[in-house]
């Protein structure tokens, strides 16, 4: 870490968090302003780049240079969790979250949560294949998704089982569906597919606990 990230930790006063997530919806499309969309793409790009390159050392050199600049510009920036933009900018692939794979939801409503999911280059398993984690990324926060609106509260991940069916690819837009199978008190039985056009690439099994008040 670099000196501009010790500095980077920023406290705030209120105490945002309820159950170990947002105590508010937070929903805002203005945090990291109009071209945050495009700012993330570029990392995104920056990530798929360079799980892809090969640098000879004049140019690790250059890269290494821009690169801690960089960092230190945004280090400056840091906030903490609760008033990134990411993960609340609701406009844009997976709230603006680009540890996540970037998805776009297309339907909300009593049949769970359909998004429009595309593994980059960064997300590269092998021989073309999106990685089993990335996989398992996308469906804990899809499924998180689902098991949100279901109980319209917090919930956590207890468990979260992949059916690994056939290969999924890179670089394709894909159609990924969560939905709740059943409540039983705190718990919601998640279900979950993703397809590549008619073909089933894999199935999630989930239990997501629903949260008691303040619960970490
Ligand atoms: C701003 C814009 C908004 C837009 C719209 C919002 C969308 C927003 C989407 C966010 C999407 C994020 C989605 C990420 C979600 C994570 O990734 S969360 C992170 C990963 N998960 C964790 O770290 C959880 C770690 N584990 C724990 O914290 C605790 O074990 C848990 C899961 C909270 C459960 O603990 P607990 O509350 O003490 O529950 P406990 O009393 O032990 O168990 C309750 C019941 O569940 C059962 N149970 C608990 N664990 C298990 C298990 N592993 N297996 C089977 N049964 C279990 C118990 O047997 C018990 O059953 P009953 O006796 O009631 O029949």
């Amino acid at each position: 870490m670099s000196e501009a990230n010790d500095r980077a930790v920023e406290t705030v006063d209120e105490d945002p968090h309820e159950g170990g997530f947002r105590a508010h919806a937070a929903i805002t499309t203005d945090r990291g302003g109009p071209r945050y969309g495009e700012f993330s793409e570029q990392v995104r790009l920056l990530m798929d780049n360079a799980r892809y390159a090969c640098p000879d050392d004049e140019l690790v050199d250059e890269l290494i240079e821009s690169l801690k600049a960089l960092n230190d510009r945004l280090a400056d920036s840091r906030i903490d969790e609760w008033h990134s933009p990411a993960g609340t900018r609701i406009d844009l692939p997976s709230r603006g979250n680009i540890t996540l794979p970037p998805y776009v939801v297309t339907e909300v409503n009593d049949n769970g949560v359909v998004a429009e999911l595309t593994f980059r280059d960064f997300h590269l398993g092998g021989n073309n294949a999106a990685h089993g984690g990335h996989v398992a990324v996308a469906f804990d926060d899809v499924g998180g998704f689902a098991s949100a609106v279901a109980i319209q509260h917090v919930s956590r991940t207890a468990y979260l089982t992949v059916q690994y069916r056939s290969i999924t690819p890179l670089n394709t837009p894909l159609r990924i569906h969560a939905w709740a199978d059943r409540i039983e008190g705190r718990k919601v039985f998640i279900k979950g597919t993703l397809y590549d056009g008619d073909r089933l690439c894999a199935e999630m099994d989930a239990l997501f606990i629903k949260l008691n008040p303040g619960q970490a």
